[in-house]
């Protein structure tokens, strides 16, 4: 067993790690690289006294020994934990790939049990829990100010910027300045009637993808690389909400600026996986990982911040997308915060849609694909609530209530976010388990959601399981695409109604088709493991 005690981890490191792990443990113990969370950890328990020590009585026989509670410290997980850098070897020392991290965790699972300790640096422990009590049990406790562990790496990278930064940003940031942050930043776009109007331009972005896809393909409708028009999709159908006009992403001629974008998101996502889960000698020096994330979240700054100027300066003219640009002003108009904040909340709203709206479409699409029987229902039932030619209204999407099914079901099957990570901030008791306030706890709904227990046949793409109420109170907090509470993902409502427009649109027009199996790959996100190429035949 890889993990065994026996586990023989001094064979795996050469003499010069051993050296650059001994001189970097003395770095970090002397230095000042503490992570910004780990307060937490030492408050003060709340809810939960310790465990009582037994009081003197008058009596002769002896107390009942009282039986010593599980804790943190009980919970198993990979040996050895190191000082100081804990477990995060396991990632970095060729145990786990680090793009099969999500692979990682169901062995984790199976080898540990349904509750794993891991430990980051300064052997702060990271619990991950299986069990659908625990995860409700955790995602429940959500307080005024959720906290959710921050990724540090672009918190440091932010704080070495305040030319451009003055805060970290509505993903990172937490407490009063975060709350702050989030009432001011997006209530327009998680209007209701935002996405309303924002409605007729969806249906001609999901047109222009249609035509795109017919141009693509090749003499036998494969399109072999579909993933880089999803991700034209996502970028496009963004920047039409957030900056309220079009950007000419899904012409037929490739945009070098929106591959470079895309390419730029893809390696901010890996360089940000790395640092997270591999050794952080990034704190010390600059390693591949932090150049690379450096790198990439200047470009992403660079490119968004030129498309923010050209539609700021076209704003003074004229009045484009009616409806949409509410938006985009809203942010610019905000009172009481300082414009780099808005500029910097505008390109992390524009970033934040483009790898994660494509991969998820070409996971529904995928799931579709390989379900013909499942992909004849859902074009029947298109058809009807919006014969080819009409429009994706409001009420049309309301008549297709199997095409919802299918995007809920695929958020079940292949989540683009496959956990909701909390800092607790109560103690609280996790499958037996102790945690006191201040433990990161990550809930793994995916593999929760792919258990038999959960889900009977959890295992099968099978839409017709949320028609009808659906299926129960099992989905509340295992099917948890965008998270939940008040963190959730601010951009659920548009993701929603975009997936909808354009997996209506897309089926309707074409018959997809998948040869093979679509291999996964962890790069923060779930996504497709290498090409993937569809086929989009005509419907006759
Ligand atoms: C398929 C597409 C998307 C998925 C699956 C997704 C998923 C998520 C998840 C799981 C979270 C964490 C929620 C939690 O901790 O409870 C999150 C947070 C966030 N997402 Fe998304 N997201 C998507 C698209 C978008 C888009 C299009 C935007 C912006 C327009 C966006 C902006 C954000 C922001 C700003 C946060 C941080 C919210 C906070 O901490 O207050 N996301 N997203």
């Amino acid at each position: 067993m890889i993990f065994d005690r026996s586990f023989d981890f001094a064979r795996m490191l050469s003499a010069v790690d051993l050296v650059a792990l001994v001189l970097f443990g003395a770095i970090l113990l002397f230095g000042e690289f503490q992570t910004k969370w780990g307060w937490l950890r030492l408050r003060k328990s709340k809810t939960l006294s310790p465990p009582s020590s037994p009081t003197p009585t008058s009596h002769s026989h002896k107390p009942e020994p009282e039986p010593r509670r599980k804790g943190v410290q009980d919970i198993p997980g990979p040996w050895p934990r190191l000082p100081v850098l804990g477990t995060r070897w396991i990632y970095s020392l060729g145990v786990y790939k680090m793009d099969k991290i999500h692979e990682a965790y169901r062995d984790m699972f199976e080898r540990y049990g349904p509750v794993v300790r891991e430990e980051a640096l300064w052997r702060i422990p990271v619990v991950s829990v299986l069990e659908r009590s625990a995860i409700e049990t955790v995602l429940r406790s959500s307080t005024k100010y959720p906290l959710r562990p921050p990724t540090e790496v672009t918190s440091h990278y932010r704080r070495s910027r305040p030319d451009r930064y003055t805060n970290l940003g509505l993903v990172n940031e937490q407490g009063e300045t975060w709350h702050h942050l989030r009432s001011i930043l997006t209530p327009e776009l998680t209007s209701g009637k935002t996405m309303l109007r924002f409605l007729p331009e969806l249906n001609t972005v999901a047109s222009d993808m249609s035509t795109l896809l017919a141009t693509s393909r090749d003499a036998k409708g494969v399109i072999p690389k579909f993933e880089e028009l999803a991700n034209r999709l996502g970028l496009e159908s963004t920047c039409t909400l957030i900056l309220g006009r079009r950007m000419g992403f899904l012409d037929d001629k490739v945009d070098p600026q929106a591959a470079k974008l895309a390419a730029a998101v893809k390696v901010h996502f890996c360089a940000s996986r790395d640092t997270f889960y591999g050794l952080p000698f990034w704190k010390v020096m600059p390693t591949k990982a932090y150049r690379e994330l450096v790198e990439s979240e200047e470009t992403i700054y660079d490119i968004i911040s030129g498309l923010v100027d050209t539609a700021l300066a076209e704003e003074q003219n004229t009045a484009q997308i009616d409806a949409v640009q509410s938006v985009f002003l809203a942010v610019l108009n905000a009172p009481g915060l300082d414009i780099r904040d808005k500029k910097a909340a505008i390109i992390d709203f524009i970033a934040a849609g483009i790898q994660t709206l494509g991969n998820t479409l070409v996971f529904v699409l995928y799931l579709i694909a390989k379900h013909p029987n499942v992909q004849q229902r859902l074009y029947e039932e298109l058809i009807t609530a919006a014969p080819p030619g009409s429009p994706w209204t409001a009420q049309n999407l309301r008549n297709a209530p199997y095409l919802r099914a299918c995007i809920m079901e695929a958020f079940r099957v292949l989540p683009t976010a496959p956990c909701v990570a909390r800092i607790i901030d109560t103690d609280m008791v996790l499958s037996g388990y102790h945690l006191n306030a201040g433990s990161v706890v990550l809930c793994h709904t995916w593999l929760a959601g792919l258990k038999e227990s959960n889900f009977p046949a959890a295992h099968e793409y099978r839409p017709e399981r949320w028609l009808n109420g659906g299926p129960g109170s099992a989905a509340t907090f295992l099917v948890l695409p965008f998270g939940c509470g008040r963190r959730m993902c601010p951009g659920k409502r548009f993701v929603e109604q975009a997936l909808q427009v354009v997996v209506a649109q897309t089926v309707r027009d074409f018959e997809v088709g998948f040869d093979g199996e679509l291999g996964l790959q962890f790069e923060f996100l779930l996504s497709p493991q290498g090409t993937a190429s569809f086929s989009f035949l005509d419907r006759v």
